[in-house]
């Protein structure tokens, strides 16, 4: 573990945990955001923020090579890898609950944004939490639901045991509210997402929103609803969320994203509000990216959050 020892800021620690995964989509890679994140210059960017941070090195994932993908039982449906999945969450869980317990603030580094399921089911475990959900897609399908069999794109729903989902009992939050929830940057759903979200008191903040509203208004809203009756929020970040312009190294880019200043200033707001509990950064994949350009915005966008400013 290594300390930098800067205690300014609100006075945070920040506890840093990798979770290298790849199961969560198809294309290769992601499982190299942790170091990418860190070559980025984690650490210094959280110095330059303020907190004192930890790093407790990566969790150990198996790779996807050695494990078949199509073992399946019937009722995990279409979903692949979900056992590695759930592996790797429940330790992922553990580490995050003992972190906050340990009064730090966890920020894990993805790997896909499976991982989701663990983190937020660690940082509910003994809170009523809310979440931010910083994404062009909503994350909202099922095992049967899934166009591509793609757990990344499953974890929220997971989390908030939509549909098939409600079982599963590793992968809910029960204290995690749909009505706490907030989706922000929406501009890629599937036609069953849709209809989770219509029947669903979430609340989805599209792009088209924020053209019309700006996303300074449309983030203050979001941290609102995360904030309503709850003990704070977790903060996910997938890194598609930003136009694929500024930060190409995703698996799944969609145009039409947040740009540079928007996105630094949202996490401006979250760092003024200070309720966020728990963050994490996911779906960098080094392997796609330009000179690391997108873990260096990841790195960028975490200090911001943690209270880096400009004055
Ligand atoms: N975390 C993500 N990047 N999710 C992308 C999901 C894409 C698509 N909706 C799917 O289910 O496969
Ligand atoms: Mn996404
Ligand atoms: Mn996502």
């Amino acid at each position: 573990m290594a300390d930098s020892g800067n205690f300014d800021g609100d006075g945070r620690s920040v506890r840093v945990i990798g979770a290298p995964t790849d199961y969560g989509q198809d294309r290769r890679g992601v499982d190299m955001g942790p170091s990418a994140i860190r070559y980025g210059g984690l650490s210094d960017g959280l110095a330059e923020a303020g907190v004192a941070t930890e790093d407790t090195g990566d969790l150990l994932v198996p790779r996807a090579e050695e494990r078949d993908p199509d073992y399946r039982t019937p009722s995990e449906g279409k979903a692949r890898f979900l056992r590695e999945t759930e592996d790797v969450c429940s330790r992922l869980a553990s580490e995050v609950r003992e972190s906050l317990a340990d009064g730090h603030t966890p920020l894990v580094l993805g790997g896909d944004h499976s991982i989701a399921i663990g983190t937020v089911s660690g940082a509910a475990a003994e809170a009523d939490v809310g979440a931010v959900w910083f994404d062009a897609h909503g994350d909202l399908n099922t095992p049967t639901t899934t166009p591509s069999g793609n757990v990344h794109g499953m974890p929220l729903a997971a989390l908030l045991g939509v549909r098939e989902w409600e079982d599963v009992d590793w992968a809910n939050a029960p204290r995690l509210a749909p009505e706490n929830v907030a989706i922000v940057g929406l501009r890629s759903l599937d036609d069953a997402e849709r209809e989770i979200l219509r029947d669903s008191p979430i609340s989805a903040y599209t792009m088209s929103e924020i053209d019309d509203r700006s996303l300074a208004d449309v983030v203050e809203d979001a941290l609102a609803v995360a904030s309503d009756g709850t003990e704070g929020y977790h903060v996910s970040l997938d890194l598609d969320w930003l136009d694929p312009t500024i930060a190409p190294g995703v698996g799944t880019p969609v145009r039409g994203g947040v740009d540079y200043r928007e996105a630094h200033h949202a996490m401006e707001q979250v760092a003024e509000d200070g309720g966020m509990r728990s963050m994490e950064l996911v779906e960098v994949n080094p392997t796609l990216d330009q000179h690391n350009e997108t873990a260096e915005l990841a790195v960028e966008l975490a200090a911001s959050a943690f209270g880096k400013r400009i004055l």
